[in-house]
């Protein structure tokens, strides 16, 4: 199979889709792959280590995107590269439709095989494609926040851990999958005082077993949650019902119950954000500020790391992109009900149930994609 991949263009996305060692893995296998040039500069990988392990390189994402059967790429096409998209290529992808009706329809009008990495099941019911990048964004929103958090730059001018003598900030995480459990570790090892709020029993005792005395478990309630974020210092939203457009947990009212000052990070913002005043942000203008409360929205935040983030996003997604290489689309999927279910969109029509719902579509069973 000819694989493309080409650089992001997404505002400060310096991740690539697939790393040189990824791309000899598929070149063994007897596949091509061409690379946009520069393509890896963001992760220290020159056109030249990408020669080394045998990719063409190409002058543009045109020519990338002409001459693939399967494109590889990091972040949700933007509109220049849906516009390049093609009846049956494939695009394998972070894709987050929800709350993004212009893509999906742009898709739709493309009739490419959209397979998305943030739908892609496994066995313990788990995202694994999604995974690496929620720990990373976990981990990052609480430099992000504690950065936010300081006077020059908006915040409180509170010190995550304090000092002897000084109480410790309160940092409130909802959600407690993986972006929560990564973001109340750092939080823990910053020495903030941490309460994770979910509304599953089941992981509250994870967690609960795990942090023991290091951090809070609540039931997220409206009314648990608006004790909660009265008195925190940084909030950190790391809510998702997969596939689904994200609920609305804290409202535009609730944020006069804040203390002026505070940080609220919504890491959900990539499903259309858990805050009703959250609105996507870039690494260039990553806050501002609504009532008094400082908002961090940046929907891509792993691209800030992006060598860490590649090479993680890369050990998730490759045994999935060499299948479909090897295999076709079509036996890959039939052949793993886990990789059926990250297919979003094909031939013109949605088959992932909670892009459907949320956007308020025709659902095209996945039976009728791989008859
Ligand atoms: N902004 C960015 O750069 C990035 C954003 N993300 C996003 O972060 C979000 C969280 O991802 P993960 O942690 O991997 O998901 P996850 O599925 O591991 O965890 C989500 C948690 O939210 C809980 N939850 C759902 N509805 C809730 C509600 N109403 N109240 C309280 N808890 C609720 C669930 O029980 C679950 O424990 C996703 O939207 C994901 O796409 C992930 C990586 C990067
Ligand atoms: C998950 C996602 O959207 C990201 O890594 O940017
Ligand atoms: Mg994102």
């Amino acid at each position: 199979m000819r694989i493309g991949v080409p650089k992001e263009i997404k505002n400060n996305e310096f991740r690539v889709g697939l790393t040189p060692e990824s791309v000899s893995e598929f070149v063994a296998r007897g596949h091509t792959v061409l690379v946009e040039t520069q393509a890896g500069m963001g992760i220290g990988a020159a056109d030249d280590a990408y020669r080394a392990v045998g990719a063409d390189i190409a002058d543009t994402a045109t020519d990338v995107f002409a001459s693939s059967d399967m494109i590889i790429k990091v972040k949700e096409p933007l509109a220049p590269e849906r516009a390049m998209l093609r009846e049956g290529q494939i695009l394998f992808t972070y894709l987050h439709l929800a709350p993004d009706p212009e893509q999906t329809q742009d898709l739709m009008k493309s009739g490419a095989v959209c397979i998305a990495y943030e739908t892609v099941t496994d066995r313990t019911g788990g995202l694994p494609l999604l995974k690496p990048m929620s720990q990373v964004a976990g981990r990052l929103a609480v430099q992000a926040g504690a950065s936010a958090l300081e006077k020059a730059k908006g915040g409180r001018g509170v010190l995550i851990g304090g000092v002897p003598g000084v109480r410790a900030s309160r940092v409130v995480v909802i959600g407690g999958g993986v972006v929560g459990f990564n973001a109340a570790q750092m939080a823990v090892g910053m020495h903030a005082d941490v309460t994770i709020l979910d509304r599953n029993p089941d992981v509250l005792e994870r967690l609960a077993t795990h942090f023991e005395a290091g951090a809070n478990t609540v039931y997220s309630t409206r009314a648990t949650l608006e004790q909660e974020i009265a008195q925190a210092d940084l909030v950190i939203g790391a809510v998702l019902v997969p596939g689904s457009a994200a609920p609305k947990l804290i409202t535009r009212e609730m944020l006069s119950i804040m203390q002026p000052g505070a940080v609220m990070v919504d890491v959900a913002i990539d499903q259309g954000g858990c805050f009703e005043t959250s609105k996507p942000t870039t690494h260039d203008a990553p806050t501002y500020v609504v009532d008094d409360i400082v908002h961090y929205c940046v929907a891509n935040m792993p691209g800030a790391v992006a060598r860490t983030s590649t090479y993680a996003l890369n050990n998730a997604t490759l045994p999935h992109a060499l299948r479909i290489a090897d295999k076709g689309w079509k036996d890959a999927l039939r052949s793993d009900p886990h990789l059926t279910a990250g297919l979003n969109v094909w031939n013109g029509k949605v088959t992932c149930e909670a892009v459907a719902e949320s956007l308020k579509l025709d659902l095209t069973p996945l039976t009728a994609a791989l008859a």
